[in-house]
């Protein structure tokens, strides 16, 4: 119409005052939420999207259905260009979901995704108020309530090495599955509530971290022994308070920048980890640090700039020590809110003083070799049984055994797992070993370490299994008569061997 009624240089201007002639005389206004905003993720389409997924199945006659790899929800999804009517405190809203093919690609790195997406918000104008201030906030609300209760926790992981995907996201992330909680963590009771109670506050503290004038934020490093459940304590935090959990690999990141965007990328209520931070990368500037004694003379000598933020000057490219101080205690390491940093070391007494000056890190936890009451855990979770039911005898038997042997909570789990079908051959070879082992330990006269470097445990450890292969299969063991005659073959061979 509008070419045939006006000539081509009023074409443009007739349209944009037909177009405003149009808006001023229309009941509603239209707000354009797309996905990616300029360069970023856009938070709020997300929410609208899981907000949407958990009314829409109702309503909708046709739909798009979603399943992320490995997750086990469902989530239903307007399709391309379909509407849906929502009310809110009595005012009535409609969604369009809009999806456009992109027409010119420009250049960018990673290239953008060929389709265009997006939410339209259609409202009367005289509900704009109520609708601006109010329910947009409850759609935000409502979306990370929803993704709490679908339990579909996220685990992230920075592996692809600072590249971007075509969302821009630096974090690429699978449903996070693990089964540890404070119940299956074999740990003294005590100190397992402690922790307990501390998350609790943490999370509970909005209001006092805002009074005290603290970012929202607290750190926690786990050291002890391989297999003495660092991980596991993770999973199990992570659990409790219903976190994602960030998996920040060192190794992948090549500056202190880049550290910094992809802290600006993680988002609220999660758990930044740094699992080995003693082995995961050669902070540069750290052996300086060590050399010059004090720990604050680091900052003199070592890295001016990255001291502030900055990149060392020598080493563009790494990651230094300040830097990664930066990312936990910094300027930075608010830009959210909500998070707790995890650091795991095997050896505390590599890390620089710098790390675990206080305030640093909140709590530094060490995770013990398996105690008895760890054990008593261990037993319920394993054999289904309470150490009492033993009989007091072998109860006082595990518990002066376990005391002696100094093993992890790893090791034992693999005996229990070994046996589980059968309490008594469980504790019976649970005890043996932890006597074993117990006996070695006297042997080494408290300098395991060392008897460990110098391979003198491994040698007693060959012998412990040479002497357990020789005395198996023991009588009841149900293996049938050609594995048992394989384990004979074996133990011929071992003997020969020996
Ligand atoms: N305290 C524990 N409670 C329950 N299970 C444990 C505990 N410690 C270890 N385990 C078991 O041993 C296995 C290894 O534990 P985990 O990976 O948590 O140890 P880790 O301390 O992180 O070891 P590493 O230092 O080698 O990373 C887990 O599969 C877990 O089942
Ligand atoms: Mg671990």
């Amino acid at each position: 119409l509008l070419q045939m009624v006006f000539p081509p240089e009023l074409r443009f201007a007739s349209l944009k005052f037909l177009n405003r002639l149009f808006n001023c005389f229309s009941f509603y206004c239209y707000y354009d939420i797309t996905e990616i905003d300029g360069v970023n993720t856009n938070e709020l389409y997300n929410a609208v999207q899981l907000y949407l997924s958990s009314f829409v199945s109702a309503s909708g006659s046709r739909l798009s259905l979603t399943r992320a790899i490995n997750s086990s929800a469902t989530t239903f999804g307007l399709s391309n260009n379909d509407c849906i009517n929502d009310v809110f405190d009595g005012v009535a809203v409609q969604w369009e979901h809009v999806v456009t093919q992109r027409q010119s690609q420009t250049y960018s790195w990673p290239p953008l995704p060929d389709e265009k997406r997006g939410f339209m918000l259609r409202i009367r104008k005289r509900d704009k108020d109520i609708i601006l201030d109010f329910y947009l906030n409850y759609i935000m609300e409502k979306a990370n309530d929803i993704r709490r209760k679908n339990q579909e926790r996220l685990l992230y992981t920075n592996s692809r090495g600072g590249s971007l995907d075509s969302r821009r996201h630096p974090w690429e992330s699978v449903p996070f599955k693990h089964p540890s909680t404070f119940d299956t963590l074999a740990m003294d009771p005590e100190r397992k509530s402690n922790i307990e109670e501390d998350l609790r506050d943490f999370a509970a503290g909005q209001a006092f971290y805002q009074r005290t004038g603290r970012a929202w934020k607290r750190g926690y490093l786990l050291y002890g022994p391989p297999g003495t459940g660092k991980s596991s304590m993770i999973a199990a935090m992570a659990n409790f308070l219903g976190y994602d959990i960030y998996d920040l690999e060192l190794t992948e990141v090549h500056s202190n920048s880049e550290l910094r965007k992809l802290l600006m990328k993680t988002s609220s209520k999660s758990i930044i980890v740094i699992e080995d931070i003693d082995c995961s990368v050669n902070l540069s500037n750290r052996a300086k640090a060590t050399h010059a004694g004090a720990p604050r003379s680091y900052y003199d000598s070592g890295a001016p700039d990255a001291a502030r933020g900055g990149e060392d000057g020598n080493n563009n490219n790494t990651i230094t020590l300040s830097g990664l101080l930066n990312f936990t205690d910094g300027l930075w390491s608010c830009c959210g809110s909500e998070r707790i940093f995890v650091f795991t070391t095997n050896h505390i007494e590599k890390l620089d003083p710098a790390l675990l000056r206080s305030g640093r890190m909140d709590m530094h936890i060490y995770m013990s070799y398996c105690s008895y009451p760890a054990l008593k855990i261990l037993l319920r979770n394993y054999l289904g049984s309470e150490a009492e039911e033993l009989g007091e005898a072998a109860a006082s038997e595990l518990r002066e055994a376990a005391e002696k042997a100094k093993m992890t909570p790893a090791d034992i789990s693999e005996v229990l797992i070994k046996n589980r079908r059968n309490k008594e051959r469980a504790v019976g070879e649970l005890l043996e070993v932890l006597r074993a082992r117990a006996e070695r330990n006297e042997k080494c006269g408290g300098l395991r370490e060392e008897c460990e470097l110098n391979g003198v445990v491994e040698e007693m450890e060959e012998e412990e299994q040479e002497k357990r292969a020789l005395e198996s299969p023991k009588e009841g063991s149900d293996c049938d008569d050609d594995s048992c005659k394989k384990v004979e073959d074996d133990d011929e061979e071992k003997e020969k061997a020996k």
